[in-house]
């Protein structure tokens, strides 16, 4: 469901139940109302006559108003009823409906290609997820207030134009040119809004290098005031600023609305009351009534500030979903064989930001990868092998060329169906905290112990005991479960790179050959020139290019015999 409206939280996903307490805050509003001529009534000078009445005589339900008390009462009962059970759905409804489009959005998050993710960056996304769905709902619950307090004005107005034609049509000329001007502070609050929400996205990035970056701004107490107050102290004040900008804008204008009720009110009773000669019980109906009037009006204005919130908070998710390209078929799963050959022709990839005069490109790429073949891709620093592992793991989507596997064209319908035969772990590697699938115990205590791990992890219930662990041993876990996944195409991005020399030379010298002899597809990115020659193909990266690629023989073998199951 996309939001084109704020209301459309709430017909969207219980249309029923909508129904049902848009039609009870109907009857609320106009038994609300229908107080006024009750009221009216009661007071009218023919109804009571102090002085021919003897008061004391009379209960509350033996007057000459009786049946009129009953009624009177009767509403109030129903407005008690009607309003709480109508409130009671809308905020189940809107309630319902959030949680329902934060699932929505978590789909559609998870959906975008990896690309579109990095792109639109964490920040913005978070925000997303906590601060614009909560204001839209804010926003929303205000809504049936809104409804009931237009309902009760229309009444109201039908009321006085029951009374006096002429007050009416002044009246509603007043309450047209109100709203007109109400554009004004309408408009510049929406501006301090999005501002205020846009610099809340600086503070989101802020905190994370606050978080993430602890270690390296507690060594310098000159870094970390600068950090403080460049990324979070101001961008913070410069959220708090608009924002105080905008509700100060929009309480103006609630109390501007307000007062429009007493102007109006003013006029009638100093002006139109001589030139249309009301009379004085005439005169005394259209004042209650207008007097009546201000509480709705004001219930109105007052939500006002959270719909301009909630709307600038629905904007940013329009704009959100405007540029979100979800992959294709992500979901389609062809059977497809693990693939044997992995054929790179005339790869081309371009960063997004291509107007960008460093902006980075992968350019004609053709390389081989085969089964039972080991290729370490090699080159400095910026030269794109992570770039082309993202391409190899099918995360970036090539500018230009093709991805064959055993001859077939990857493309958006065979997409999953290929990662699923991929393993990864990046340099920026996430540990999620359990296995997801069938456990086989015994294969998994005996993947631990090769990994050097049993004292550390242990595994129940799918679950990790502890991810408290080192740098070097939190990447052996994610190896473990990398070769726990058993799959075709196994890519270690620097994955030795905070080995000590023991395990580096178990990785080079006994898991990658173990994996070449179960007949995979292994890639490893690295910078150990020490172990080259473990390789069977030597790709050297330059400036986004293929410089060079050397086929190699192995030396070892000698994992052979100690490769787990
Ligand atoms: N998300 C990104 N958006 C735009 N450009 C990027 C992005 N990630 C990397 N780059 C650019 O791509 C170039 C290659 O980066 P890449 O990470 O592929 O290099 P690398 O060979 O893996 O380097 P290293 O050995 O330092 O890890 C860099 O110059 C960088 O500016």
């Amino acid at each position: 469901m996309e939001l084109k409206k704020i209301s459309d939280l709430y017909w969207a996903n219980t249309p029923n139940l909508f129904f049902s307490s848009l039609t009870l805050g109907m009857f609320t509003g106009l038994c609300y109302a229908t107080l006024v001529p009750f009221i009216m009534y009661a007071t009218s000078a023919s109804q009571i006559d102090p002085v021919s009445l003897e008061m004391s005589n009379f209960s509350f339900f033996d007057s000459p108003t009786a049946s009129m008390a009953k009624a009177f009462l009767y509403t109030c009962l129903a407005i008690i009823l009607l309003k709480s059970i109508s409130h009671i759905l809308s905020v189940y409804i809107v309630h319902k409906s959030t949680v329902l489009h934060r699932i929505e959005l978590y789909k559609r998050i998870n959906a975008l290609s990896y690309s579109a993710l990095e792109r639109i960056g964490q920040a913005r996304l978070i925000n997303i997820i906590n601060v614009d769905i909560h204001n839209i709902y804010s926003a929303a619950t205000s809504l049936p207030f809104i409804w009931i307090s237009l309902i009760t004005v229309m009444g109201t107005l039908s009321y006085l134009l029951y009374l006096n034609e002429r007050v009416f049509v002044f009246v509603l000329f007043a309450i047209l040119i109100a709203i007109v001007i109400y554009q004004i502070p309408s408009i510049l609050g929406v501006r301090y809004f999005s501002r205020s929400r846009a610099s809340f996205d600086k503070v989101q990035d802020g905190a994370k290098g606050l978080i993430y970056g602890a270690k390296e701004l507690k060594l310098s107490r000159h870094k970390s005031q600068n950090y403080l107050n460049e990324n979070l102290i101001k961008p913070e004040f410069d959220a708090l600023q608009d924002n105080f900008k905008g509700m100060a804008i929009v309480t103006f204008a609630e109390v501007y609305g307000e007062l429009i009720a007493f102007l109006v009110i003013g006029i009638v009773i100093f002006h139109l009351t001589y030139m249309y000669a009301i009379d004085q019980t005439e005169l005394f109906g259209i004042v209650v009534a207008l007097l009546y009037l201000t509480g709705p009006v004001s219930i109105i204005l007052g939500s006002l500030g959270e719909i301009q919130k909630g709307k600038v908070s629905l904007k940013r998710i329009q704009a959100f979903y405007a540029e979100m390209h979800e992959e294709k078929n992500a979901d389609v799963q062809q059977t497809v064989m693990p693939p044997q050959i992995m054929l790179l022709k005339n790869l081309s990839y371009q960063y997004a930001d291509a107007t960008a005069d460093n902006s980075f490109a992968l350019k004609d790429i053709n390389l081989k990868f085969k089964q039972g073949e080991v290729t370490f891709i090699v080159g400095g620093n910026g030269s794109g092998k992570s770039t082309l592992s993202k391409l190899l793991t099918l995360h970036y989507h090539a500018t230009a060329g093709q991805i064959l596997y055993d001859g077939v064209e990857l493309n958006s319908s065979n997409l999953q169906s290929y990662r699923e035969h991929i393993s990864a772990i990046y340099t920026d590697f996430y540990l999620f905290e359990k296995l997801y699938g069938e456990i086989d115990e015994e294969k998994s205590a005996r993947l631990l112990s090769y990994l050097e791990l049993q004292e550390k992890v242990v595994i129940k219930d799918n679950q990790f005991s502890t991810l408290n662990l080192s740098d070097g041993q939190r990447k052996r876990l994610a190896l473990f479960a990398a070769l726990y996944e058993n799959r075709q195409i196994c890519l270690f991005d620097e994955w030795a790179a905070d080995q000590d020399p023991r395990f580096k030379d178990i990785f080079y010298r006994t898991i990658l050959p173990s994996l070449k002899a179960q007949g995979k597809i292994i890639i490893a990115i690295t910078h150990d020139d020490r172990y080259f020659d473990y390789a069977d193909q030597l790709v050297l990266m330059e400036n986004g290019r293929v410089r060079e690629v050397k086929s190699c023989t192995i030396k070892s073998c000698e994992a052979e015999s100690t490769r787990p199951n």
